[in-house]
């Protein structure tokens, strides 16, 4: 797209590959790292966005960024209004956003999604507008100067529908949700939280003790990590004040988790202390091997080699994009040793997993993103 044809609507472009969905305009509450990485995506769309935040230098800088234009007064009601602000003010947005805006229909975008749903109602709220959501896309750090507008692409996009939810406010979320590239997946609030606590809080939780474990460590030892080390710790850098409030949302699930992990690992230890005792090797080689099972479970990790690093190119699913890639990958002097193509349903993208050797791989990154191209 060029600066000239992002002024207009997409409808009213020439080649209208970038048509938006919604109609209308989005106003985004909270222009952090969701709530810009939103505007950045549907301004591409050429959706009309405006923003608002606590902070006037917020919504100053995600302006900047291009996420959208601060909302005037004679503005229009917007068809949406996008709550981005942290989980434990997000019921008192919600609300104030209902009333200010009857005709607009109002999402929010928290990590947990009982806990605000639960507050509206215990406050009387109507909640006919209201369709919570929560896509399963993030940085470890927060803030509108770490948003990016293909932030939501191929990734997941849970909608928390009411029995009440009518069908045109669920459609005006899932409208968005599809502009931004994300895949719509359907869940009470109550088996959103029960899900995320497995795979995004547990892993949280694990993964910050972990990182905690090294900070003792010499200088020596620590020299010695390598992918392994990386792999299992990458989200320890998140931002402790944003998770100790999704973590308190949801500790009921969270809990369980943990005692049931912590049960594990004291089965694992008791094992390990006396490996020589019948059936010792036994429980290790049993828990080592469901760790097998379950990573196989992981979409889009399929036990690639040892040898080789994997890169994932993300292609539209039109003719002649995998070949293209294929080709420049050549052009860079990248030798492919694998290749992998998955689809996702829903989101008119393929990733295409790439195995090579570990000493090009980050140059294959740097390359193929300076061509345009989206990797994860
Ligand atoms: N960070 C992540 O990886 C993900 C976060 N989320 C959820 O998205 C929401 C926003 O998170 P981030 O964008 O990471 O946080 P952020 O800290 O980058 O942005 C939040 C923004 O909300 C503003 N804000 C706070 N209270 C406000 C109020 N009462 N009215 C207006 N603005 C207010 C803050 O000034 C800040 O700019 C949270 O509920 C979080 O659970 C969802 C998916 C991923
Ligand atoms: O980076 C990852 O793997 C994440 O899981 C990011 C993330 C953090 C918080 C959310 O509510 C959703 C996604």
């Amino acid at each position: 797209m060029n600066a000239a044809d992002s002024r207009f609507p997409v409808s009213e472009r020439s080649n209208g590959a970038l048509a938006a969905r919604v109609r209308g305009s989005v106003h985004v509450i909270g222009a952090g790292l969701l709530g810009a990485s939103v505007g950045l995506g549907l301004r591409e769309r050429g959706v009309d966005v405006t923003l608002e935040d606590l902070s006037p230098t917020t919504v100053a800088l995600a302006a900047d960024y291009g996420a959208g234009r601060v909302r005037t007064s004679e503005d229009p009601e917007p068809t949406l209004v996008v709550v981005a602000t942290p989980p434990d003010v997000t019921a008192d947005v919600v609300e104030r956003a209902l009333a200010q805006y009857p005709a607009a229909v109002v999402t929010d975008v928290a990590s947990v999604k009982l806990a605000p749903y639960l507050e509206l109602v215990r406050r009387g709220v109507d909640l006919t507008n209201y369709v919570g959501s929560h896509p399963m896309a993030g940085r470890e750090r927060g803030g509108a100067i770490m948003a990016r507008a293909d932030l939501f692409v191929a990734r997941p996009w849970v909608v928390c529908r009411d029995h009440e939810t009518p069908a045109e406010a669920l459609a005006i979320v899932e409208a968005v949700a599809l502009d931004l590239g994300a895949t719509l997946i359907e869940m009470t609030p109550e088996e959103h939280d029960r899900s995320v606590g497995l795979v995004s809080h547990l892993p949280q939780v694990v993964s910050s003790l972990l990182a905690a474990r090294l900070i003792p460590a010499t200088e020596q030892a620590i020299g010695l990590a390598g992918a392994g080390l990386r792999d299992t710790t990458r989200v320890a850098s998140s931002d402790p004040e944003l998770w100790v409030q999704i973590l308190g949302a949801n500790r009921g699930p969270v809990v369980e988790l943990l005692d049931a992990f912590a049960r594990d690992l004291s089965g694992f230890a008791d094992a390990l202390r006396d490996p020589a005792q019948a059936g010792a090797r036994r429980t290790i080689a049993d828990l080592l091997s469901a760790g097998n099972n379950g990573v196989a479970r992981i979409p889009g990790k399929h036990g690639s080699s040892e040898r080789f690093t994997s890169i994932t190119v993300l292609i539209d699913d039109t003719p002649g994009q995998l070949g293209r890639l294929l080709t420049e990958l050549g052009e860079l002097g990248i030798n492919m040793e694998d290749l992998r193509l998955e689809h996702s349903p829903g989101a008119q993208i393929g990733f295409a997993e790439i195995a090579m050797l570990p000493e090009v791989a980050e140059r294959a990154v740097t390359d193929l993103v300076e061509r345009g191209w989206r990797t994860l």
